[in-house]
């Protein structure tokens, strides 16, 4: 199990401590100063991007740099109209209101939000019965902070209601690399460029991933005695923990040899492959495919998944030749 707390510990906490995304930040720093100076609160902020880049943590930190307090739900939590009530009516002028997964909204607790988002005024119900009515109550002037992995799944409606719009993308090898060495600065643990580089190659682009390694490398290097995480160590504990030089773990990798070897490198359906390697659709569409993707191992077409050249050549298996080959 993951430690909780050490992950809140390695959580940055103002935007000097946050690594890359150089020019989200810089624009972020601008609309904070204003909204500061102007003494308002700051205009709804949407962030999007895929997990473990740092959505929650920029929403965290945004509300340190204006001094506000912080709010936290998940579009999931919010069952009924009155849960979401509950959470606005706790909320004080200035308020960061974050949601996360916003795209999994319930139609009436959309509905809602328009509401305070724009005007910031709530309607609640009063009385029981024949004798209930709806009363519209004020708000104080909160910024809400909406996050998805999936902003196509985003209303329209509710996307249009958001002023500030920021897209997180997949950390550089450097980038990364500086998370890590943060990281371990903060873990009180010394590590070799050569081996924060490798971790860095290993992390998927992605912070979470990155101070995930660490923490085993972390684990491999005290269990051998090691002060310091070197190279020799790092390529110790990827092998052990069965991640490969792309960042691939064994699941990734079932996916790709299951592409390949049951369905002959595809077209196959993502229902069909899903089941065939004992994941929800869901979980291999979102969780498992995007990088996949990204590293150009699999293609999404019309009539299915596809296993690339690079995928054959990743797991060392020879590819057959295309039909089209017979005959040239
Ligand atoms: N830019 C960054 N600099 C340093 N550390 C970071 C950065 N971004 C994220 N992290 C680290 O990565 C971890 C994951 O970040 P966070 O939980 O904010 O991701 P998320 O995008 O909100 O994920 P999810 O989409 O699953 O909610 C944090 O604990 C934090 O320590």
């Amino acid at each position: 199990m993951e430690d909780i707390n050490q992950d809140n510990f390695l959580r940055p906490r103002f935007l000097a401590e946050f690594q890359g995304q150089e020019a989200l930040k810089a624009n972020l720093e601008v609309f904070i100063e204003a909204a500061k100076r102007r003494k308002e609160a700051l205009d709804h902020l949407f962030i999007s991007g895929p997990p473990g880049l740092g959505k929650t943590t920029l929403a965290g930190i945004v509300a340190s740099e204006l001094g506000v307090n912080f709010v936290l739900t998940s579009a999931p939590a919010l069952e009924k109209p009155k849960d979401l009530a509950g959470l606005l009516t706790s909320l004080q002028e200035g308020s960061l209101f974050f949601i996360d997964e916003i795209h999994r909204l319930r139609p009436a607790i959309e509905e809602m939000l328009y509401i305070a988002m724009e005007d910031f005024e709530m309607d609640l119900i009063v009385g029981q019965g024949v004798g209930a009515r709806s009363v519209r109550v004020p708000l104080p002037r909160f910024t809400l902070v909406g996050a998805t992995t999936k902003p196509g799944s985003v209303s329209a409606p509710l996307h249009t209601r958001f002023g500030i719009t920021i897209r997180i993308n997949p950390y550089t090898q450097l980038e990364l690399q500086d998370i890590i060495d943060r990281s371990a600065r903060l873990l009180n643990i010394a590590i070799d460029p050569a081996a924060a580089s490798l971790l860095a190659q290993s992390s998927r682009g992605t912070p979470r991933v990155a101070n995930r390694l660490l923490k085993r490398v972390r684990d491999f290097a005290q269990v051998h005695h090691e002060a310091t995480i070197n190279l020799p160590i790092s390529e110790l504990a990827l092998s052990r923990l069965q991640v490969d030089h792309l960042g691939l773990e064994d699941q990734d990798r079932t996916i790709l040899r299951t592409l390949i070897e049951v369905y002959k490198g595809g077209p196959v359906g993502l229902q069909t492959l899903a089941i065939a390697v004992g994941e929800s659709a869901e979980s291999l569409e979102d969780f498992y495919e995007p990088y996949l993707v990204q590293q150009g191992l699999i293609m999404r077409t019309r009539q299915g998944r596809l296993a690339t050249d690079l995928a054959y050549q990743h797991l060392n298996i020879p590819r057959p030749n295309a039909p089209r080959d017979l005959f040239e």
